[in-house]
């Protein structure tokens, strides 16, 4: 049951811990003569101050009675003690413990008075210069517009850590700032939605017509369909969509419009006889791709054969004989600067890949080789013997004081290879492409590989797509399966699906079967069976070998639900498994989980002590270790990195005993059983039971009716992406 809000107040023995990005603090205050435990966002809050708290009481598994408070206010201390305290912690830079008894020794009660207004006083303190007075009195005008600026900002419903990004970004004119404009709250680093600044602008009173709103709401429509995969729309679709949206004519939407085109706010380019208008971080990186690979395609190829006997070479040192489309491909790559490598499973990519690397090795190139997710790299060093990085780690991904993005590797300091061979291809949005190609020297090859029939990236653009159909670079399709991938019915079956054919659901003898479901509950039930009993005892694999996936996250038989039943099942509650708390949702020892994006400050730890940082989105995980008083939680990674997570840090964790078809991208799991349990013509489309079925590398287990797998196999539905990467090759070729 709800409890009702009540108000206390006391003052601030200690901070026990705090989290500077977000705020959140574990204090223990002084209340009713008694310390009281209080948790929420309290940024900027130290002790001797005095706070009152909005609250209710709660009683903590572990640490019992305490008060969680949903708004902090703070008032200065007034009592000399207290004084004393506060500026004892800390709380203002440049003062220690020792220094603060002496001000507070010197000025009494009026010591913050004189650190305002009068700072040069300061320096009767034995130890105070005039200089370090006159800092003292800055940082105390410091604190105190954070304040402000934070006070101002909760009228708004701001979270205290949006304030503190409201603060970064603009410091002491935020107020200004947000009251002219309070669109600009909705800028990535802030990330307020425009509903929110709409809101907050209606409560400043501004007018529904004013520019502002509208430049904000184009803006907006535009970095919306950036999740649907668009780098940009058709103008006259913007227009329509955003003047929809905000409810007014489309007259006063279309000069705005016409005013930011003017101004390049945002960019116009005709693709396809279609006027097209993109965000200009969008409409430069697909122009930069598309004349960086003119640029490699330009170099003059090497037409020597000299790589035809060094291919004999390698076929004789390995026993094997390539097909003829792996030789072109081979060849290709040896003497082009771009080439494109595609095919399904078990078509030879990745036995191509390895002779490409051998031979620019041997020919004395410096090979880079890297993929889009930790899995995928992991994956590509498995299979093809050399050290292969995920594309942020190989640009040296980090994050800038501001709390943005950033990558070491680029133009000012190249990436040192020859040659970079990027595998899964499909999965790279443009904006990582582009940082890829501005970190690689002028002469440096590209390879590209990829499956042209996997589902396109989950960032913006439609890029593998795009370069294969542009027609305009070479590229080497592999169609034939070699003989023992076509042994296997996941691999068979998967190239039948492509064709719009239905795999045989009747075999009962291969790597590939199809239970049929008794309804949804019966679903489900079986599904837990098969993973909890069945297929461990049939096949000696353990649960946690197994990895659900479905199509969709809702329903009795989606991801969300999938999960719970299953994680009651196969980790149960249970006194010396502790759980944590994290957005309503708890996590227990025990529990498989999976990163949701990626963070490259993560440290992790190795059982033979080496350390690095980075945990990566989809990589996957289970719960090691659960310190509640502490709010740590360890997570052990790929079976060998130790990674710890603070409670609000697990924002970015989901369970994953089962996952979407989508997350699953660029990961293969030995054993798989796809639930199709929820039909929904959306997701019940070919190209994606085709990368649901490709996940698996042993064995395939679909759950659902043959009229599921039927309706997925006929529905060849495309995800259509607007994208001007293919139109700006064709331009820059031309
Ligand atoms: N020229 C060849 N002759 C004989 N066998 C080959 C040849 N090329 C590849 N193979 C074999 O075919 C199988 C599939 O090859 P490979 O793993 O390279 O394909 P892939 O396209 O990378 O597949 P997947 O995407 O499923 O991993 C492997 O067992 C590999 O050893």
């Amino acid at each position: 049951m709800e409890q009702p809000l009540i108000q206390i107040s006391g003052t601030v023995e200690g901070v026990i811990y705090k989290n500077e990005e977000n705020g959140f603090a574990v204090i223990d205050i002084e209340y009713q003569d008694e310390l009281l435990t209080a948790v929420g966002e309290f940024p900027d809050v130290h002790q001797g101050e005095e706070v009152e708290l909005t609250g209710c009481f709660v009683n903590h598994p572990t640490f019992g009675r305490q008060f969680k408070a949903s708004l902090c206010t703070t008032r200065l201390p007034a009592t000399t003690g207290a004084l004393l305290k506060y500026l004892a912690s800390g709380a203002i830079k440049g003062i220690g413990p020792v220094m603060a008894r002496r001000i507070v020794d010197e000025f009494g009660a009026n010591t913050l008075e004189v650190i305002e207004r009068e700072p040069q006083r300061l320096c009767a303190v034995r130890g105070i210069t005039p200089k370090k007075a006159e800092q003292i009195g800055e940082e105390y005008k410091r604190i105190f517009g954070i304040r402000t600026v934070m006070a101002f900002l909760t009228q708004y419903g701001l979270t205290p850590a949006e304030s503190i990004r409201v603060w970064k970004m603009w410091g002491a004119m935020a107020q200004e700032i947000v009251t002219q404009n309070p669109y600009r709250l909705c800028c990535d680093f802030i990330g307020i939605s425009f509903d929110r600044a709409d809101d907050i602008a209606r409560q400043l009173q501004m007018p529904l017509s004013a520019p502002e709103r509208i430049r904000a709401a184009l803006e907006f429509v535009l970095r919306h369909n950036l999740q649907n995969g668009h780098t940009c729309l058709p103008k006259s679709r913007l227009l329509q969509v955003a003047t929809d949206y905000i409810a007014l004519e489309e007259e006063p939407v279309a000069q705005v419009l016409a005013a930011m085109l003017e101004e390049n706010d945002l960019v116009e380019y005709m693709v396809r006889g279609k006027s097209m208008v993109f965000l200009p971080d969008l409409y430069r990186a697909e122009g930069y791709i598309a004349t960086r690979l003119q640029m490699m395609t330009a170099v003059m190829p090497d037409s020597g054969t000299k790589w035809d006997k060094a291919i004999a070479a390698q076929e004789k040192k390995l026993d094997i004989t390539y097909a003829d489309s792996q030789r072109q491909a081979i060849s290709s790559a040896m003497r082009q600067g771009f080439v494109v490598l595609t095919g399904g499973p078990g078509t030879g990519k990745t036995t191509t890949m390895a002779a490409m690397i051998s031979l620019f090795e041997e020919d004395g190139k410096k090979v880079a080789l890297c993929a889009p997710t930790g899995r995928a790299a992991k994956r590509m060093t498995d299979l093809c013997g050399s050290e292969a990085k995920t594309i942020h780690r190989l640009l040296e991904a980090g994050y800038q004081k501001d709390g943005t993005l950033s990558f070491s590797k680029g133009e000012d300091d190249l990436l040192d290879c020859d040659v970079l061979i990027l595998d899964e291809a499909s999965m790279v949005d443009v904006l990582l492409l582009e940082a890829l190609l501005r970190a690689m020297k002028l002469t440096c090859k590209l390879v590209l590989v990829g499956d042209y029939d996997q589902l396109p990236s989950v960032g913006p653009g439609n890029l593998l797509k795009d370069i294969i159909d542009s027609g305009c670079f070479a590229t080497i399709r592999l169609s034939h399966i070699f003989r023992q991938a076509a042994q296997s019915a996941i691999v068979t079956s998967a190239h039948q699906i492509l064709t719009g054919q239905l795999p045989d659901l009747s075999r009962r003898d291969s790597d590939f079967f199809f239970l049929r479901a008794p309804g949804k509950a019966g679903g489900l039930q079986l599904i837990e069976d098969l993973i909890a009993r069945r297929l461990p005892a049939a096949y000696g694999v353990s649960a946690g070998d197994i990895q659900i996936l479905s199509p969709g996250r809702r329903g009795l038989c989606g991801c969300e639900n999938l999960n719970l039943q299953l994680r009651e099942r196969l980790n149960p509650p249970a006194p010396d498994k502790p759980e944590i708390k994290s957005m309503g949702f708890s996590f227990r020892v025990g529990d498989k989980v999976m990163q949701t994006k990626n963070n490259y400050d993560i440290l992790y730890k190795k059982s033979d002590g080496e350390k690095g940082t980075g945990i990566f989105n989809g990589d996957m995980g289970l719960i090691t270790h659960i310190d509640r008083r502490d709010g740590l939680v360890q997570i052990l990674f790929d079976e060998e990195k130790t990674a710890t997570y603070t409670a609000d840090m697990l924002r970015e964790i989901e369970l994953a005993y089962a996952v979407t078809v989508h997350k699953s991208q660029g990961s293969e799991f030995d054993v798989v059983i796809l639930s199709l349990l929820e039909p929904n013509p959306k997701l019940y489309y070919r190209n994606l039971l085709y990368t649901a079925v490709t996940r698996a590398k042993k064995l395939l287990v679909m759950v659902g009716s043959p009229q599921a797998v039927s309706m997925m196999v006929e529905n060849n539905r495309k995800t259509l992406r607007y994208s001007g990467l293919g139109a700006f090759i064709h331009d820059i070729m031309d």
